[in-house]
């Protein structure tokens, strides 16, 4: 088996000529959950809107995209429809913007499994129904016929789920998928995320600015600042021992409703306007790390003793304290 599901190779994308990401490199393994996070717009999004050929004519995109091995950047469109909903499977954060308002929710189901797997009439109706039961949608028979304006916005999540299962994906991409969503409700989506998984063994990208929801979820995470990655390791290592000040920053910037109330660190700044970075790095502006090195020279992702990746000059050094680094995972 491959070892890696998908396989991104220095992915670029620009729009107008302004170069938004900067040649990305990351892998899903098989079964595997990876974490995206970072500040809004970091590139998260872009990242796999780009891979699955997602972005408008204007976006200009290179690099390579391996799907199980097979190149698909730059595919045709019937290559990129084989894959999307087929192999790999993308759900957004506000599910009525995917859902039909003027057709029965039992239908969009069906017709995706007509769609991906040739499945029609009472064998379409039945696995809808399965699928429908599967992301916890009670009385599905009864409510089969109803318009997803008759749904809750959790349940309408969790109808986008059930139709992103219909084409029984290998990955589930899920971009903010409970960031909408009132905090009970986000908490059963993501579990429903974690039962799903183990369930089909499909691999999942969660995206999400919520590292508590990512650290559920994820068996590894990616961080991401300006278009590139900046630091990658499993959850464990992250949240125990942030490298990156920008990791870190975002770490200390989760509020905590039992710590100290002064320990909310916001980073201060703003994320930089893609038309204006710097040659150095694009964090050094707001690093209390900075070094003036970092003001023009931009430090390469480069693979750590412990495995992490990690692009940084003047990395933090100090493992927290035993206490905080269990606060921390705790906390979230
Ligand atoms: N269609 C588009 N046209 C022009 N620029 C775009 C387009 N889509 C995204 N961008 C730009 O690409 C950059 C990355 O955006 P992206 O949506 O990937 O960020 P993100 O990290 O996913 O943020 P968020 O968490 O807010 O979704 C941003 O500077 C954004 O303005």
């Amino acid at each position: 088996m491959n070892p890696h599901f998908v396989e991104l190779r220095d992915l670029k994308v620009a729009f107008d000529g302004v170069t938004v990401l900067h040649g990305i490199d990351l892998t899903v393994g098989p079964g595997e959950a990876l974490g995206l996070v970072g500040e809004s717009g970091c590139g998260k999004s872009v990242t796999w809107l780009a891979a699955l050929g997602l972005l408008p004519g204007k976006a200009s995109v290179t690099g390579s995209v391996k799907v199980d091995g097979r190149e698909i950047c730059g595919g045709s469109r019937s290559v990129l429809e084989g894959v999307r909903g087929g192999r790999i499977a993308m759900i957004f954060q506000d599910p009525s913007s995917s859902l039909n308002p003027v057709l029965r929710i039992g239908r969009q189901i069906t017709e995706a499994l007509t769609l991906h797997r040739g499945l029609s009439g009472e064998a379409a109706k039945a696995e809808a129904l399965r699928l429908m039961d599967m992301v916890g949608i009670p009385d599905a028979r009864r409510r089969f016929d109803l318009y997803s304006h008759e749904f809750s916005g959790g349940q309408c999540q969790r109808l986008m789920i059930a139709m992103a299962l219909a084409g029984q994906p290998d990955l589930l991409i899920a971009d903010e998928p409970t960031t909408a969503l009132d905090a009970t409700i986000q908490a059963q989506i993501l579990d429903l995320l974690i039962q799903l998984r183990a369930e089909t063994g499909m691999a999942t990208v969660f995206i999400s600015h919520d590292l508590g929801a990512v650290s559920q979820v994820c068996d590894r995470v990616c961080v991401m600042y300006a278009g590139r990655i900046v630091e990658q390791g499993s959850i464990e290592q992250l949240f125990s021992e942030p490298r990156h000040p920008y990791t870190r920053g975002l770490f200390d910037a989760i509020p905590r409703i039992d710590g100290p109330r002064n320990r909310l660190i916001p980073i201060p700044g703003t994320v930089p306007n893609p038309k204006h970075l710097s040659a150095g790095c694009a964090f050094a502006p707001r690093c209390a790390h900075a070094e003036d090195a970092c003001g023009w020279q931009r430090p390469a992702l480069e693979h750590q003793d412990d495995g992490r990746r990690l692009a940084c000059f003047n990395p933090v050094a100090a493992a927290r304290s035993a206490p905080a680094r269990q606060m921390m995972l705790e906390d979230v």
